[in-house]
């Protein structure tokens, strides 16, 4: 049997998963970072690959995106034996002072969206990596010299909120940026006895009506990958 959305098959996926919102991202990380990489899901679109980087098998598993689709991508990697999942997103920023192609680490999530919500009946809670991923990432950004930022970021469900941008009111606060997952990642992992990060490319200025040029979204896209497997391998190296 495979779950019902993430067809895989016990054995598919590594323990090491990254985690694209987007699978055209997934399919380019899976062809250019890992070798041998072989498809084990297509459903939905949501890709999924398993392939190695340097030696150490890693999957990458597309979300799509926002909280609803991957709550159930990452529910459907516990049954499949994940152990350690990084979220490889792109992000909104709130002050001109972040550029793409920079890094946001997140810290922590402030949950504006719905999934998180009925996951907890209401109750307040505070979505964290966990902290073993998080000192890894922030390790692999500052030795491959990535600009990076490491803070609060805000995960939201409305893109195109009719609203005054609801994210932007949590810039105050400390909030760096927003995105649409990890809120929803965090706090799953957390119940599923996973380990989980997120790392994010800069794509634009919450509220802009264009992304960045495509070559410093790619450049963003093409060093969180690397910060996300190296951070697993010197995880693996440390004993998981
Ligand atoms: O690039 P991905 O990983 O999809 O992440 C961001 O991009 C999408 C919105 O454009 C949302 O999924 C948001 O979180
Ligand atoms: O969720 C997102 C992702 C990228 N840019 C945004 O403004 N929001």
């Amino acid at each position: 049997m495979t779950p019902l959305h993430v067809r895989g098959r016990p054995g598919d996926v590594a323990p090491y998963v990254l985690l694209p919102g987007d699978p055209g991202r997934a399919q380019w990380i899976a062809e250019h970072f890992l070798e041998n990489p072989k498809p084990y899901t297509t459903y939905r679109s949501l890709l999924g690959f398993t392939g190695t980087y340097k030696g150490l098998p890693v999957s990458v598993q597309t979300t799509g995106m926002g909280c609803p689709s991957t709550a159930i991508v990452v529910e459907e990697l516990a049954q499949l034996g994940a152990k350690v999942l990084v979220r490889v997103g792109t992000c909104g920023v709130f002050s001109e002072t972040l550029k793409a192609p920079e890094l946001v680490v997140a810290q922590a999530s402030i949950p504006l969206d719905g999934t998180t919500r009925q996951y907890l009946g209401g109750k307040p809670y505070a979505p964290v990596p966990d902290y073993a991923v998080l000192e890894q990432l922030v390790g692999a950004a500052r030795r491959l010299a990535y600009p990076h930022h490491v803070g609060i970021i805000v995960t939201e469900d409305a893109f195109y909120s009719p609203l005054e941008h609801h994210g932007q009111a949590m810039a105050p606060f400390g909030a760096l940026a927003a995105e649409m997952e990890s809120s929803a990642l965090f706090l799953i992992a957390k119940m599923r006895g996973m380990k989980a990060g997120a790392v994010l490319a800069v794509v634009n200025k919450v509220g802009d009506a264009q992304f960045v040029a495509p070559e410093l979204i790619q450049e963003g896209v093409n060093r969180m990958t690397r910060v996300a497997l190296e951070a697993f391998v010197q995880m693996e190296n440390q004993g998981g």
